[in-house]
């Protein structure tokens, strides 16, 4: 019954903004604002704007606009635009509004932080409301976003811009569990901000939910959107929305691919690239740095960084959740003396949200997966991104390091490369991105590794994360090797498991299925050709780490290196840079191959040590004992780690197990003497024809433990004093002359002991 009203209006509303467009255009192609009526009563373009040309060569009197207010917007987005601060157009906003006011497809692509969310969110507002929607209009526009925390930065944005319009926007994210309240108000939205995943769960299964009158779709981080992960989901949306409709597409690494944007029948669409001229790629006000890290380092390096940087908002980039969770656990263990915080896609969505803007508003670091690397603005406070580890690609990374330096404001990033990624600064240079090569200040540099082991042995939990971490780690390396043609055999498996603090390797199956594939298709080679060497030469070949790929893959020219002096000291001044001394870094290019093989020999010699005591754990893996494992941390990492400062934890660790191991004995002795003395009561009660009731109030020992501390002592007090005492310990009288089995002072000391372990 609403359907053909509602087509009615709409070609009305169709008919009006077509000759509103045309007026518009015929103000941008003729270069001379219109004199004649406007139905909207538009405010003419300024009298003295500069004439700009447009992409087709056409001249538009808007282009010269400076400020929102010289745009023919709506009074209704002029004063939210105004109530929220903006008033400037930024580069972005200037070239690419006077086209999608127009009703143009847009292809926009910005430096990131340069302004491209009111870019969309203007023309989205104004389209909606010179085509007077309304709520029986149903959807009428969609704004899609990859990440949830990024649809609910944008929902705000609109919500502020929009806000003294009457649409109805609503905010459609996965892991929400309102989904049944979504569904019934779902139909009645103007403005969808939305993930695809759960637009698309809307598209699926609410009853006639259609998008059928769309007239404005927006991808924001478009290339994201429509590359390969979420392809499926897109192309299931796009299936079912109008082709007569406005597409504006938003990215700072925008996708030119006609094969990809075939998928949206863009018609003639404006391809905006404001930044495409620049020296950079990034922020000019970002200030880029990068280190070689040897991957058994990095943890030390992010530990001593973050202590260089209490005072600053730090925003860590990790591969995955695993490892996010396992140093976040860890590093909180450790208390660093700045608030930690993690994020991640696991996570629960509410959790999620309120870590984003907890991060928002207060100083800390943040440890993240790439969920954190698009277009959030977190308050434009970041002031440092670092990158432990390295990102899949430059697009990657122009999005990771633009969560800093943002709008006007300044920022910094470092990325931390192992010796073998070091490749990724030459395609830095050649994306026109500046990172400038420095190194670490080796007197602020504090190895952890130790730290971390005796937390694990701690910890068993954090353990478990670790090995996670260690296991999720390589099997992201080895896509990585997939992809770039590296060799898994580079990484140094060994140290990095030490470096997390484990005791042992943990077993890695694909690697261990790797390495058989490899050995036994070397060896099909040696009995297919009839060569003279022996098979056992092949196999240390396959197995042995091919030093030269790594050392080949090693930037050389040093001299080219750049440091970087920031007051807070932590990375290297000039001297130490060529010093090549006590730096790992400085290590790691020096001779990263004898390195490794040293390593590797050391590794061999601390696990299979001759005439040494062999432990296994549960699981049969071999444990080295305790002081092995300090030898390993200490001995074999040459990043020269504080022995004195190990060997006292693990002193400490030990006294600390051995007072607990006492305390257990000693428990465990009062316990078996309790029950003998229970056992007797029970007999003699049965003897003397009694109830066995022995506490007489009907209390089990389950009780007893859940009781409070003070009944737990008396009952544990009645026990010892009313029970005979013939099972050899010393006997004793109570000044109230009954029996007793214990002592007065023992008696004291069992109750300090009770109320100690209920403490606990
Ligand atoms: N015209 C403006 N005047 C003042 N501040 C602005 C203006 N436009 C945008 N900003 C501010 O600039 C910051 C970055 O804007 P925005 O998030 O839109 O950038 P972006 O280009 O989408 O970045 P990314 O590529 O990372 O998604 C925000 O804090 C926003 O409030």
């Amino acid at each position: 019954m609403r359907r053909p009203k509602t087509k009615k209006f709409k070609l009305q509303n169709r008919h009006s903004e077509e000759k509103e467009n045309k007026l518009l255009e015929s103000w941008l192609d003729s270069g001379k604002p219109n004199s004649g009526s406007n139905p909207l009563s538009l405010p003419a373009p300024p009298e003295k704007s500069p004439i700009g040309i447009l992409p087709d060569g056409s001249f538009s009197p808007y282009s010269g606009a400076k400020k929102f207010s010289q745009l023919p917007l709506s009074k209704k987005t002029k004063d939210g635009l105004a109530q929220a601060g903006y008033s400037e157009m930024t580069a972005i906003q200037r070239a690419s509004l006077p086209h999608s006011l127009c009703g143009r497809d847009i292809l926009g692509a910005a430096k990131t932080g340069s302004g491209k969310t009111l870019a969309f969110i203007i023309p989205v507002i104004e389209k909606l409301y010179r085509a007077r929607w309304g709520p029986e209009d149903g959807v009428g526009c969609i704004i899609m976003s990859p990440t949830r925390e990024l649809a609910g930065q944008l929902f705000e944005v609109l919500k502020s811009v929009g806000k003294y319009h009457g649409f109805s926007a609503g905010l459609l994210i996965g892991g929400r569990k309102d989904v049944d309240t979504e569904r019934e108000r779902v139909n009645e939205l103007n403005i969808l901000v939305c993930t695809p995943g759960r637009l698309l769960q809307h598209m699926d299964e609410t009853p006639n939910f259609e998008c059928s009158q769309l007239q404005v779709l927006v991808l924001d981080e478009a290339d994201r959107i429509l590359d390969m992960k979420l392809r499926n989901d897109l192309n299931a949306i796009i299936s079912q929305l109008p082709k007569y409709r406005q597409t504006l597409l938003f990215s700072a690494t925008q996708t030119k691919s006609v094969q990809t944007l075939a998928r949206l029948s863009l018609k003639d669409p404006e391809y905006i690239s404001v930044h495409e001229e620049s020296e950079t790629a990034t922020p000019s006000r970002l200030q880029q740095t990068a280190m070689v890290v040897a991957l058994d380092q990095k943890l030390d390096m992010l530990w001593s960084f973050i202590k260089a940087h209490l005072n600053s908002r730090i925003l860590v980039f990790l591969t995955c959740c695993k490892q996010v969770k396992f140093v976040y656990e860890a590093f909180k263990k450790l208390r660093p003396g700045i608030p930690l915080k993690c994020l991640h896609g696991r996570m629960k969505q509410d959790k999620r949200m309120e870590i984003y803007s907890q991060f928002c508003e207060k100083r800390s670091v943040l440890f993240s997966t790439d969920v954190a690397s698009r277009g959030l603005d977190f308050n434009k406070a970041v002031d440092w991104v670092v990158q432990v580890d390295c990102p899949d690609d430059v697009d990657s990374y122009i999005h990771r390091v633009g969560r800093t330096a943002r709008y006007m404001s300044g920022g910094r990033s470092i990325l931390f490369l192992t010796p073998s990624e070091t490749q990724m600064l030459d395609k830095l240079q050649e994306k026109k991105i500046p990172v400038r090569y420095i190194k670490a200040n080796t007197k602020r540099f504090q190895p952890i590794s130790g730290l971390l082991a005796a937390l694990l042995v701690k910890y068993p939990n954090l353990q478990q994360l670790a090995e996670r971490a260690f296991i999720t780690y390589l099997k992201s390396i080895h896509r990585k090797c997939d992809k770039e043609a590296l060799e898994l055999s580079n990484v140094p498996i060994d140290e990095f498991s030490v470096s997390l603090g484990l005791p042992t390797t943990p077993k890695v199956r694909f690697l261990e299925k790797l390495k058989s594939k490899k050995v036994s298709e070397k060896l099909t080679l040696v009995s297919d050709s009839d060569d003279d060497e022996s098979p056992s030469e092949h196999l240390e070949d396959s197995l042995g780490p091919p030093s030269e790929l790594l050392q080949g893959s090693l930037r050389n020219g040093r001299s080219e290196e750049e440091e970087l002096q920031l007051e807070d000291g932590f990375l290297a001044e000039k001297d130490s840079l060529h010093a090549g001394e006590e730096n790992p870094a400085v290590t790691a290019i020096a001779a990263p191959a004898t390195r490794v093989l040293k390593k590797k020999k050391l590794k061999i010699n601390v696990h299979r040590p001759v005439g040494t005591r062999v432990v296994f754990d549960d699981e049969g893996n071999t444990l080295p004992p305790l002081a092995k494992l300090a030898e390993t941390i200490t001995g074999a990492d040459s990043i020269k780690l504080d022995k004195d400062k190990v060997k006292q934890r693990y002193a400490e660790l030990r006294e600390e197990m051995r007072v607990a191991d006492k305390e257990d004995k000693a428990l465990d002795r009062q316990r078996r003497k309790e029950k003998r003395i229970k056992q007797k009561m029970k007999l003699k009660r049965g003897r003397d024809g009694e109830d066995d009731d022995d506490d007489g109030d009907g209390m089990s020992e389950d009780d007893l433990s859940e009781s409070d501390g003070a009944s737990r002592i008396r009952k544990k007090a009645k026990v010892y004093f009313d029970s005979d005492s013939d099972d050899g310990e010393r006997k004793g009288k109570d000044n109230t002359g009954v029996g007793s089995v214990v002592t007065l002072a023992e008696q004291e000391e069992l109750a300090l002991k009770l109320l100690s372990s209920m403490h606990s």
